[in-house]
């Protein structure tokens, strides 16, 4: 049956990236992976072609799909808007609820050919594989009540980090069966010191070990966990954790992989359905310069392939690519080193659809 892929680009670097993920996609297409592919707005574009981050029509076209590949939402131009709601982030975390993606899975890996890119010494990443696997749609991004208020006299701001133990046994057990998938060590990261709703976290993941005997649970305060990446990170393999605290390690971990232009993820819900983008944001910073790092958005491409479309072999092809193409020297500013060959966005896309082809 043909599956609808449906491709937000979004804003800032969003675009740039999308086009040359959609190019892979489109080679996978041509090798009879069966697809339709379709594009919607999302975030600051869609704010300003309909005055809402998540117009209705991207929110039907979402749900239909089996697949969605986002390039970022967000930037400056947008950051007046008072109403949080209008705000191009709220469009992404709307889809994320409205779907039900609660399994966040970021996978930080470095490529060989990247150790010395990464910001610790090579020996310390070298053959680096962790998997974070983050909650979603719940804790303090999604918490009611939330907002600022006037009390005694002064203003006052407030958001709500809540779980239930339904959403921590769901995500403890995405994060169980994918430790058993790989070396059997999970560690689950929390502030169990200090917040009781990461107490009832700790509880339910001890809870959840006697099913999966073959696992070895640990368990980590978000502070240390936050130094144990930067000093050691090989000990890790799985780590599970919340909403935010994942949001934040991953993007830590992104700089142990050389950038955080090299870190896709698969946001998932129960029935295989993924939206799937990389780790970082729309970068304002370098948006229209033609110079950003596509790589986390076309190796997300391959993470939907394997998880929501049944196609692991085209996918490992995808991420044999990318290693051809880190071996052929060539890199975008972000990973640029000495004796490498620093390309622009689209040359990138343009050697990995080379080498996707040839291999
Ligand atoms: N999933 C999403 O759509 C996300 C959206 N955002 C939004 O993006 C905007 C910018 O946020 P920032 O905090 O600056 O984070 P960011 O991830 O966009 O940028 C942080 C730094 O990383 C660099 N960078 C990011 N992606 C890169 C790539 N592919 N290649 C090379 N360099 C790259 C940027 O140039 C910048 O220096 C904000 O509006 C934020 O809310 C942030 C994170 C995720
Ligand atoms: C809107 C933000 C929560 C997005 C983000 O930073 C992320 O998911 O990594
Ligand atoms: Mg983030």
């Amino acid at each position: 049956m043909t599956q609808k892929i449906l491709v937000l680009p979004g804003d800032g670097i969003g675009p740039e990236i999308t086009a040359q993920a959609s190019r892979i996609l489109a080679a996978c297409q041509a090798r009879g992976l069966d697809v339709e592919v379709f594009e919607g707005l999302l975030g600051g574009a869609a704010y300003d072609a309909h005055g809402e981050p998540l117009p209705a029509e991207t929110l039907e076209k979402a749900k239909a799909a089996r697949g969605i590949l986002l390039g970022a939402v967000g930037g400056p131009k947008w950051d007046k808007i008072e109403d949080l709601a209008k705000r191009p982030e709220k469009g992404l975390l709307g889809v994320r609820k409205q779907l039900g993606l609660f399994g966040n899975l970021r996978p930080a890996i470095t490529y060989p050919q990247l150790a010395s890119a990464s910001s610790l010494k090579p020996e310390l990443v070298a053959g680096l594989d962790i998997m974070i696997v983050r909650e979603l749609t719940g804790g303090i991004y999604f918490g009611q009540p939330r907002g600022i208020e006037e009390r005694d006299g002064e203003r006052v701001g407030f958001n709500t980090y809540v779980y239930s133990e339904s959403e921590i046994e769901r995500i403890g057990r995405v994060a169980f069966e994918m430790a058993q998938k790989r070396s059997k060590k999970l560690c689950s990261v929390d502030k169990a010191n200090v917040l009781e709703v990461t107490i009832l976290w700790r509880e339910v993941m001890e809870r959840l070990a006697p099913e999966y005997p073959d696992v070895e649970l640990s368990h980590m305060y978000v502070d240390n966990a936050a130094m144990q990446l930067v000093r050691a990170p090989k000990q890790f393999d799985v780590v599970v954790t919340g909403n935010m605290f994942g949001d934040i390690l991953s993007d830590a971990a992104a700089m142990l992989t050389g950038s955080i232009g090299m870190l896709p993820s698969a946001s998932l819900n129960e029935s295989g359905q993924g939206m799937y983008e990389p780790c970082h944001g729309s970068a304002p910073d370098i948006a229209g310069q033609g110079i950003a790092n596509p790589l986390a958005t076309i190796l997300s491409v391959a993470m939907m392939l394997r998880y929501s479309l049944d196609a692991p072999a085209m996918a490992k092809r995808i991420e044999d690519a990318v290693g051809k193409v880190l071996d052929d020297g060539l890199r975008t500013a972000d990973i640029a080193a000495e004796g490498t060959r620093t390309v622009s966005t689209a040359e990138m896309g343009d050697a990995v659809l080379a080498a996707f082809e040839a291999l």
